[in-house]
């Protein structure tokens, strides 16, 4: 199957990340998915902690989003034209990002956070813009600088086929340092139209914000003119219903938000001041635009997701922190029985097991990582059964369908791999 399309995919795949080449091996062929659960076209079963980079919050096919998807589909894939459904779910993101008065639909994370930084250059007239090494936004040219996500994976500096002119107006920093954001400022004064940051991040692996990060960038940015933008395409619904802006208490510019908001169809959306959102065709000078932007069923399956998020958001949440805690805390403690380094960072339903003894809270940390030892891991947990997303430098989720039994399963699994990684790493042996 992985020879078949390669002979049609570059690499096999339609997004590199998805191509295991930082761990080694084919990556199985999903046949069909359900709640915490891949089955492959071998009819082999992985418990699924990756949930297709995030969206799958509730589990694979929850039945109200299926049926959502359903009934919209017999009501017409696409109109190109506006209906109900985009402002019905609106008001839904509304209701838990109350910072974004005004919104816009795209189709992709990737165009969220294209276009928002278009808009940020368009209402301040500036032309910089300030990200943070490791820090992924999607894959627009002025974006794929010192990313994270594959382009950490692959060990790309930058990518080929962006031109130099647009880099230039990017400035990559240290994450979780506020003197480089500030010299940046007085180094370009006037200059800088925006910070985009992924406020907790998880294209580098999971990495936290110090305390009075986020403050930080807010006051700097409101300092010296510029708008702070909060890429909450993985946080946003994950880390809280608000995302990470509700639970640091951080008042954005903008917010970019994907995954989740389209219940796992391609969705995205930008939003934030009413000032700013007007500045936007037909409205404002900023061009934007998309064929299938406010698609029906993305629009019938992120309603549906949000709904039940809102409606069931006092166990949903605990329940995500409460296993999630279980799995990541009770993978470290067999690491650590059996001499091995892990640092764990984890926050709500987003973690990432590091492969270094060392605290990492910054992509320079994150790259001292034993990525072959990752690699080992990755490798051995899925012989037993278990899907972690494939490189180190990304973010494991945990759904709703997860559930003791899936905690017991994974500790299981990884018990197995650790004595394989330990192998070939030396420690101490596992207990039998
Ligand atoms: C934080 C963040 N921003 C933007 C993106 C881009 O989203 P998409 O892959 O939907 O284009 C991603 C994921 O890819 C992401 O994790
Ligand atoms: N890290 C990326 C998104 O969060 C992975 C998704 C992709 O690029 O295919």
């Amino acid at each position: 199957m992985q020879q078949r399309a390669e002979s049609f995919l570059p690499g096999g795949v339609d997004s590199p990340v998805r191509a295991f080449r930082a761990v080694g091996g084919d990556p199985p062929f999903v046949e069909r998915a359900d709640g915490a659960y891949l089955y492959d076209a071998d009819g082999n079963r992985y418990l699924d902690f990756f949930g297709s980079w995030g969206p799958m919050i509730l589990g694979h096919a929850f039945p109200p989003v299926t049926e959502a998807i359903q009934s919209a589909a017999a009501r017409g894939a696409s109109f190109g034209a506006s209906h109900a459904g985009e402002a019905d779910l609106a008001e839904l993101v509304q209701r838990c990002f109350p910072s974004v008065k005004k919104m816009r639909f795209v189709s992709s994370g990737t165009e969220a956070c294209m276009s928002a930084i278009r808009l940020a250059r368009g209402f301040t007239g500036r032309s910089f813009v300030i990200k943070f090494e490791g820090c992924y936004h999607g894959h627009a040219d002025a974006l794929l600088v010192k990313a994270g996500s594959g382009v950490a994976t692959f060990g790309i500096p930058g990518s080929a086929g962006v031109p130099a002119e647009t880099a230039m107006h990017t400035l990559a920093l240290p994450y979780n340092d506020l003197a480089a954001v500030e010299l940046a400022f007085e180094n370009h004064q006037d200059q800088i139209a925006c910070i985009i940051v992924e406020p907790v991040v998880g294209n580098a692996g999971t990495i936290l914000p110090a305390a009075g990060y986020l403050q930080g960038l807010r006051e700097l940015a409101t300092r010296y003119g510029a708008l702070l933008i909060l890429d909450e395409v993985m946080t946003g619904f994950r880390l809280s219903l608000g995302g990470a802006q509700e639970l640091y208490r951080i008042e954005p510019d903008l917010t970019t938000l994907g995954k989740i908001v389209g219940g796992g169809l391609p969705c995205g959306a930008f939003g934030g001041r009413e000032d700013v959102m007007n500045f936007l065709a037909p409205l404002g000078p900023v061009y934007q635009a998309g064929t299938l932007s406010g698609n029906p069923l993305a629009m019938a399956a992120g309603i549906a997701q949000l709904s039940h998020l809102i409606a069931h958001a006092d166990v949903i949440y605990p329940h995500l922190e409460m296993t999630t805690r279980s799995i990541a805390e009770g993978v470290a403690a067999l690491a650590a029985e059996v001499g091995i380094s892990i640092t764990t960072n984890r926050v709500g339903s987003m973690f990432t097991w590091f492969f270094t003894p060392m605290p990492v809270e910054d992509f320079a940390q994150a790259a001292m990582s034993d990525t072959a030892a990752f690699a080992r891991f990755h490798r051995a947990m899925l012989d037993a059964g278990v899907w972690l997303p494939p490189s180190q430098y990304e973010a494991a989720f945990v759904s709703m369908a997860h559930g003791p039994e899936e905690v017991a399963f994974a500790l299981s699994a990884a018990r197995q791999a650790l004595a394989a990684v330990w192998c070939r790493c030396g420690g101490t042996p596992p207990s039998p």
